[in-house]
């Protein structure tokens, strides 16, 4: 074979993994993954952008631990996993498929490949999926709670108000999205206090303390909500859209940011000793050291740039934080 041979197979074997990997992070739901997607099937799982699930199915882990109620039984894996099944697929994936429904016209300018602008997909298509969605999601929300033996449905509740949360997160006239605040503090509420307090209502019993110190810890989520509004500053600024570093600018928005992750992820662990769960505190801290030093390192010195770098370098710091706190609680048995 002759140089030039090797030369043209190594190019379109680099063009076929580029293709499929274009191709993957389509299907997760990743952005800027342009491809042209014909499979109905493929592009209604595009829309629940099943990336985005992570975070609630391990919120649900958390709730689980949380609760000192889970045991490794057959059935309770299998609640764990319905419960799982109900945050990440039926309800992010309604959140998200109702999130591009309404945001098709900014998705035409910013992200015209997008199934909804390109066209891949019907309005009515796209209608009978949020409803399909949601009303799956409520219905196992139901049936999960008839499982565990509910007599206040705790879990029917929580998916109720979370998709309300998502509706009005997404929906016009108060598109909560649009005020950096309120729209990053609902976002870090979904990954971390609703599907905790899921988990938590299915094999324990839900209580306040639990509600509050988890809506308290999303506001460490707030601030990992916000590392995400960097990069659409520009764009921002121009549709009026009030996210932080439209309002404070780059450098004091960075420093909400990493103070939001910091002090809060402190102030749970300060009430992890307050009810004598040191060494849980201890380790919780520990793992807040190496989100500061990749804040040092990466976030703080170019917020537009290292964005992402410092997201995979610093999050798994925190997602360990918090399932170290669902030990500590449920521990303590709160
Ligand atoms: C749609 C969401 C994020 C996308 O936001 P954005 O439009 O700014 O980003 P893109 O440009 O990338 O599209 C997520 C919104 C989450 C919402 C506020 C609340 C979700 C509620 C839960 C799904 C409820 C879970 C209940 C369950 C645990 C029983």
């Amino acid at each position: 074979m002759s140089n030039d041979d090797t030369a043209a197979n190594s190019t379109s074997s680099r063009r076929r993994r580029r293709g499929s990997s274009a191709q993957t992070r389509q299907m997760l739901g990743m952005k800027g993954a342009e491809t042209k997607e014909t499979n109905i099937w493929k592009i209604r799982l595009q829309l629940m952008k099943p990336i985005t699930w992570i975070p609630l199915i391990w919120g649900v882990l958390c709730g689980a631990v949380s609760s000192g109620g889970f045991t490794w039984s057959v059935e309770n894996v299998l609640m764990a996993a319905a419960c799982m099944l109900l945050s990440g697929p039926l309800m992010v994936g309604y959140t998200q498929t109702m999130n591009d429904y309404y945001d098709a016209e900014i998705d035409a300018i910013n992200e015209p490949y997008r199934p909804i602008p390109s066209g891949a997909i019907s309005t009515d298509q796209v209608e009978a999926q949020i409803w399909i969605l949601l009303l799956s999601g409520v219905f196992l929300a139901y049936g999960l709670d008839i499982w565990a033996g509910h007599e206040v449905k705790v879990i029917t509740m929580i998916a109720v108000f979370g998709s309300y949360i998502s509706y009005i997160y997404s929906a016009p006239p108060l598109k909560l999205k649009q005020n950096g605040w309120l729209g990053n503090y609902a976002l870090g509420a979904s990954y971390i206090a609703f599907p905790w307090w899921a988990g938590h209502a299915l094999f324990g019993q839900m209580n306040w303390t639990i509600a509050i110190l988890t809506l308290f810890y999303s506001l460490s989520g707030l601030g990992i909500a916000i590392v995400n509004d960097f990069k659409s500053v520009e764009g921002d600024t121009k549709l009026g859209l009030k996210s932080l570093p439209v309002m404070f600018g780059i450098g004091t928005a960075a420093w909400i940011c990493v103070l939001m992750i910091d002090v809060f992820q402190a102030g749970v662990a300060a009430y992890l000793i307050s009810i004598h769960e040191n060494f849980y505190a201890t380790i919780l801290l520990l793992f807040v050291i190496p989100q500061i030093t990749f804040q040092d390192m990466y976030f703080l010195r170019n917020p537009l740039e290292n964005d992402v770098k410092y997201q995979a370098s610093a999050q798994p710091f925190l997602v360990l934080g918090m399932l170290v706190t669902a030990m500590a609680l449920g521990h303590a048995g709160v």
